[in-house]
C-alpha cells in the first residue's frame, strides 16, 4: 500500500541524505582546490572525484526512480524525491561525463590565467584581470587605453570557442537525457513555474522607460567628456563605461554627477585611509548580519577562506564565489579583493550566500539551496541597499557627516546606485537571452558574436569600441559564460532584493510608503532584529516550498514585482526625465552601422 512504499521511501532517503552530504563535501572540496590553486594534479584530482561522485549518484538514481514518488501523499517526501529524481549531467555516459568536465576546467582555467600586455608598456604582459585590468577600466580616461584593455582581453579569451561549442553540445545531450528539450528548459526547471520567461519579459518591459532615461543621460555626458567618439543618437562604446562588460557603470559616476558640486568624498580613498584590509572589510560586513541578529561567521570560515589574492604567484579563479561544504561547519569565501568600495560591496554579496548556507543548513540536504537561485544572488545585495547609504556610512564612521546639501546628495546618491542597477538589467536579461538560443540551436557557432552583439544593441543599446567578426568570441570575455554558470538569477536578484528591501525597511519601520520623511532610498536596516529575524526565517526555508510562498514569508505577495526597484528609484527617474528634456537630449538610440559582420 502506498503507507508502506512511503515508510520504505523514509528510510531509504535517509540513507540518501548522509551519503549526498557526504558525497557533495568530498566534491566541493576537491573543486575549491582546484579553482584556488589552477595545477595539473589539482584538475585531474578534481575531475576524478567528480567522475566517481557522478558513479555513485547515478546508482542511487536507479534505485530511487524505482519508487512510485509522484503519488506520495507527503508532500515534503514527494518534494525531496522529485528534487532527486532530475540527474543532471551525471545522466552522461562516464566518457562524455569526464569529456564535460574537462572542457568547462579548461574553458574556465583559460579565463582565469589569461593576461595581456600594458598600453604604456608593451614589453609588460603580466596585466591579469583582476587587478590590473579592472583597475585600469575603472580609472583610466584614456579611450586609447580603454580600447586596447578592451581588444586585447577578447582576443586571449575568444580561444576558447571551439570548446565552448562541445560545451553546449554535451550539455544539452545530458539535458535530452533528463527528458529535457534542451539545457535551456534544463536551467528554468527550477523555477517550477511554465510563464517564467514571460514574467521576466514582463519585468523588463516594465523597467526599461528607466533605463532608456538613465542611458540617453549617461550618453549625453560621456559625449560631454570624450567627444565624437559617443554619438549622439547611437549606441554608447562599451569601452567607456568603467567596466570590461559594460554591465555596471558605477565607475563614470565621479564626471557624470547631477550636482557634481556636492560630490561626497571617494568612498574607496576613506577606505585606504582608515586603513581598512580585506579582512576588516569582511568583519564590517560580518557586523551588519550580526546587528539583524542574523548568524555570525563560525571559525573554519575565518581558517578557510581566501580573502585575497595569494603573493605566491599561483593561479587561481579569482572571480568571488563563496563556498558550502555541506559538512554544517565549514563555509568559504574565494575573493581576490581590493580595498576599494566596490570590493566592500561584493563583501556583503558573497556573505550573504554564506548567511543563506548557515540559515538553511539543518534542512534536508534536498533543501539547502536558495527558493530559487536568484534569492541566494539577493541576500547579500539587501544588506549592501543599507550599507551603501550615507547615513549608514557615518554610523560606522566612514564618513564623519552626512552631506550637506539634502536633495542634490540623494540625486547624487540614487544615481550612484543606479549606475548599478539600472544599467545592470539590460546586461544580466540579454546573458541568457543569447545562451538560451545557443543551447535551442536558434543560434549557431557560425554566428555566435553577431547575434551577441545583436542583443547587445537592442536590448542594452552599446557597441564595441572596434568592429567585430565572426572570428571573436566576445561572450567569452565573460566568466559566467566559460564557467557554466546560469545570468538569469541576478536579473532576478536585481528585482526582488528591491520587494525584499522595501519589506525588511517597512518592518524596521524606516520606509513608510505615506511618509516623505521615510523614502525607500533612505532606509538603513543595521541593528533592526524584527527586520532581521524576518529575513531570516525566509532564508531558513531553503528551496523546501516553492519560490512564491519563501517570497510571500517575506513580502506577503507571492509575484517578482518591478514596483521595489521603481519605487526605490522615483526620485531619479523623475529628476533625468526633466533633465533629458532640459537638454533635449534623444531617448533611446538608432542602431547605427553594424560593426559585426
Ligand atoms: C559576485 C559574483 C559571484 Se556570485 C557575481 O558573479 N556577480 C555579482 C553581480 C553580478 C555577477 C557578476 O559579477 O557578473
Ligand atoms: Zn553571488
Amino acid at each position: 500500500a502506498i503507507e508502506e512504499e512511503e515508510a520504505r521511501a523514509r528510510a531509504f532517503l535517509k540513507i540518501l541524505n548522509e551519503k549526498t552530504w557526504t558525497r557533495n563535501n568530498k566534491g566541493t572540496i576537491a573543486a575549491w582546490n582546484y579553482a584556488s590553486n589552477i595545477t595539473d594534479y589539482n584538475l585531474k584530482e578534481q575531475i576524478r572525484v567528480s567522475a566517481e561522485i557522478a558513479k555513485e549518484v547515478k546508482e542511487d538514481w536507479k534505485e530511487l526512480t524505482k519508487f512510485n514518488y509522484n503519488t506520495f501523499i507527503d508532500y515534503d517526501l514527494r518534494r525531496q524525491f522529485k528534487k532527486y529524481s532530475i540527474l543532471g549531467k551525471a545522466a552522461l555516459p562516464d566518457d562524455k561525463y569526464v569529456k564535460l568536465e574537462k572542457i568547462v576546467s579548461d574553458m574556465e582555467s583559460a579565463y582565469a590565467t589569461a593576461k595581456i600586455c600594458s598600453y604604456h608598456n608593451k614589453t609588460d604582459c603580466s596585466l591579469s584581470l583582476e587587478p590590473e585590468i579592472t583597475k585600469i577600466l575603472t580609472s583610466s580616461r584614456d579611450p586609447e587605453e580603454l580600447k586596447h584593455v578592451w581588444v586585447e582581453w577578447r582576443k586571449k579569451t575568444k580561444t576558447v570557442k571551439p570548446l565552448f561549442i562541445d560545451y553546449v553540445k554535451y550539455s544539452n545531450e545530458a539535458a535530452r537525457l533528463n527528458n529535457f528539450t534542451s539545457n535551456t528548459e534544463y536551467w528554468l526547471y527550477d523555477y517550477e513555474s511554465p510563464t517564467f520567461v514571460d514574467e521576466i519579459e514582463k519585468l523588463w518591459r516594465q523597467l526599461k522607460p528607466l533605463y532608456l532615461q538613465l542611458h540617453a543621460y549617461v550618453r549625453h555626458k560621456l559625449r560631454q567628456r570624450y567627444g565624437e567618439v559617443v554619438s549622439e543618437k547611437g549606441p554608447i562604446p562599451a569601452h567607456l563605461l568603467g567596466n570590461m562588460w559594460a554591465q555596471t557603470w558605477g565607475h563614470v559616476a565621479d564626471f557624470t554627477l547631477p550636482y557634481p558640486k556636492v560630490k561626497g568624498p571617494n568612498y574607496s580613498n576613506l577606505l585606504a585611509k582608515q586603513e581598512y584590509t580585506p579582512i576588516k572589510m569582511f568583519q564590517e560586513a560580518e557586523r551588519f548580519f550580526v546587528s539583524l541578529n542574523l548568524t555570525e561567521m563560525p571559525p573554519l570560515f575565518w581558517k578557510n577562506s581566501i580573502l585575497e589574492k595569494p603573493k605566491d604567484g599561483r593561479d587561481l579563479v579569482c572571480h568571488a564565489s563563496a563556498w558550502d561544504f555541506y559538512d554544517q561547519k565549514d563555509f568559504r569565501i574565494k575573493q581576490c579583493t581590493d580595498v576599494t568600495f566596490e570590493d566592500f560591496i561584493t563583501a556583503h554579496h558573497e556573505m550573504g550566500h554564506i548567511q543563506y548556507y548557515l540559515q538553511y543548513k539543518s534542512q534536508p540536504v534536498a533543501y539547502r539551496e536558495g527558493a530559487n537561485d536568484g534569492f541566494h544572488e539577493a541576500v547579500g545585495d539587501v544588506m549592501a541597499l543599507s550599507v551603501a547609504t550615507s547615513k549608514h556610512l557615518k554610523k560606522i564612521g566612514l564618513i564623519d557627516s552626512e552631506p550637506a546639501n539634502k536633495d542634490q546628495n540623494d540625486i547624487n546618491e540614487l544615481y550612484q546606485m543606479g549606475l548599478d542597477k539600472i544599467a545592470f538589467l539590460p546586461f544580466a536579461y540579454l546573458m541568457d537571452l543569447w545562451r538560451w538560443q545557443v543551447f535551442d540551436g536558434k543560434i549557431t557557432p557560425e554566428e555566435y558574436n553577431c547575434k551577441w552583439w545583436d542583443y547587445r544593441y537592442n536590448i542594452q543599446g552599446i557597441e564595441p569600441p572596434v568592429d567585430r567578426s565572426e572570428l571573436d568570441f566576445d561572450p567569452a570575455s565573460k566568466y559566467h559564460i566559460v564557467a557554466d554558470v546560469p545570468y538569469l538569477r541576478y536579473f532576478i536578484s536585481y528585482v526582488i532584493q528591491f520587494q525584499f528591501h522595501r519589506a525588511a525597511c517597512e518592518i524596521a519601520g524606516e520606509y513608510d510608503p505615506n511618509d516623505l520623511t521615510k523614502p525607500l532610498h533612505k532606509c538603513d536596516i543595521y541593528q533592526n532584529t524584527k527586520a532581521g529575524n524576518a529575513i531570516g526565517k525566509m532564508l531558513q526555508m531553503g528551496s523546501s516550498r516553492p519560490w512564491r510562498e519563501a517570497m510571500e514569508a517575506l513580502t506577503g505577495q507571492q509575484n517578482m514585482d518591478a514596483s521595489g526597484l521603481l519605487e526605490y528609484f522615483r526620485p531619479l527617474y523623475k529628476w533625468l526625465e526633466t533633465e533629458n528634456q532640459k537638454n533635449n537630449v534623444y531617448i533611446g538610440w538608432k542602431i547605427c552601422e553594424k560593426k559585426c559582420t
